[in-house]
């Protein structure tokens, strides 16, 4: 297979890249914003008509939920547009398109587990525009697969694991949400998923496309997830201290873009048509020298 990587700095796209190096059954272009800036459809194209590939990886995104709020065109451009050109070239030649999208598209008000079919409704400008991209790709290209994922965490770039490792250096006492419910997923688990599905379009002729969830069990609440991340953190060394840790209220931490409240995303569709099963974040916690520093 020849696989056409976007956004090859991020954390997926970081681990991406890694797996994709050793696959020997791939040809890999690999390219960062600097590379390929997935806004620019002449670009795009250029890229795609030399390149030739079987298959496009997006991990390319505007992923600042907070930010968003106040950057809605450039938000939409690289969420909504560029997906819709790499989409569209992938159409052109015949490739499938690989895409990776959110559980912050659901509005969040559902009592039990999100299932791909679930109506939509995105509570900000994020969500909205990876939705938007969503469709946009499944409109302009047959061969896609959507791949909703949730609470990314992975060596390379920023998250919560990160963010809770540094300020439980400085503080002894933090407040987090405690009614916000999802599923951290292990960036490299992203990337596993996304190659497994990669080599199964490469192999086999029967592929069901479409929208497929994919994240982390157990599902936790943001501030039961620092609970672990701080646990974990005493027993391999990285704090000297004990966190004081409150359960707060999403009210009670108001933030520019509202958060669902449940992100709990159901894995059974991709494990009954690609055996892939659910990200074991807890396992990935047991080491976290790569997030600390
Ligand atoms: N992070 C999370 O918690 C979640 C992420 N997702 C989705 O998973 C996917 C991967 O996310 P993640 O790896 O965390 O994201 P990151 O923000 O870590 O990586 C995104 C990458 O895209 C790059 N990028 C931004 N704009 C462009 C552009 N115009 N052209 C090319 N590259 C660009 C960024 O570069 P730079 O940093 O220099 O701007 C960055 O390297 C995204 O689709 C995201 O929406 C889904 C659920 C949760
Ligand atoms: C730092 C901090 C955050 N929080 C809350 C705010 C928020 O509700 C929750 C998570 O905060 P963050 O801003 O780190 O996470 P956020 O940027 O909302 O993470 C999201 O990113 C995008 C890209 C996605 O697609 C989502 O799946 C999700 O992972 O924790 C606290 O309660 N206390 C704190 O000290």
């Amino acid at each position: 297979m020849r696989v056409l990587l976007t956004g090859s700095n991020g954390q997926v796209g970081f681990c991406l890249k890694e797996q994709l190096t050793d696959e020997k059954a791939a040809t890999l272009l690999a390219l960062d914003k600097t590379q390929l800036d997935i806004t620019n459809r002449e670009a795009v194209n250029a890229v795609v008509n030399k390149f030739k590939p079987t298959i496009i990886i997006n991990a390319a995104a505007y992923t600042a939920v907070d930010k968003a709020e106040d950057d809605v065109e450039q938000c939409f451009a690289i969420n909504r547009d560029g997906p819709l050109y790499l989409a569209q070239a992938a159409q052109r030649i015949d490739a499938s398109i690989l895409h990776i999208s959110t559980d912050y598209v659901f509005e969040g008000n559902k009592l039990n587990e999100y299932v791909e079919s679930d109506s939509t409704n995105p509570q900000g400008v994020y969500g909205e525009s990876k939705l938007a991209g969503e469709l946009a790709v499944a409109e302009a290209c047959h061969k896609h697969i959507i791949l909703r994922t949730a609470w990314v965490f992975g060596e390379n770039g920023n998250n919560f694991v990160k963010t809770m490792l540094r300020l439980g250096a400085m503080r002894e006492k933090l407040s987090v949400v405690g009614d916000q419910f999802g599923g951290p997923t292990y960036a490299g688990d992203i990337a596993h998923a996304l190659l497994c599905i990669a080599k199964k379009i490469t192999q086999e002729t029967q592929i069901k496309y479409g929208i497929y969830h994919y994240s982390g069990l157990p599902h936790v609440s943001w501030c039961e997830f620092a609970e672990v991340i701080f646990n974990n953190a005493m027993h391999q060394g990285y704090l000297s201290n004990n966190i004081e840790l409150e359960s707060i209220t999403t009210d009670q931490y108001p933030t520019p873009a509202r958060r669902p409240n449940n992100s709990r995303l159901n894995t059974s569709k991709i494990y009954k048509h690609f055996s892939i099963t659910a990200s074991d974040w807890k396992k990935v916690l047991n080491n976290l020298a790569a997030y600390t520093g």
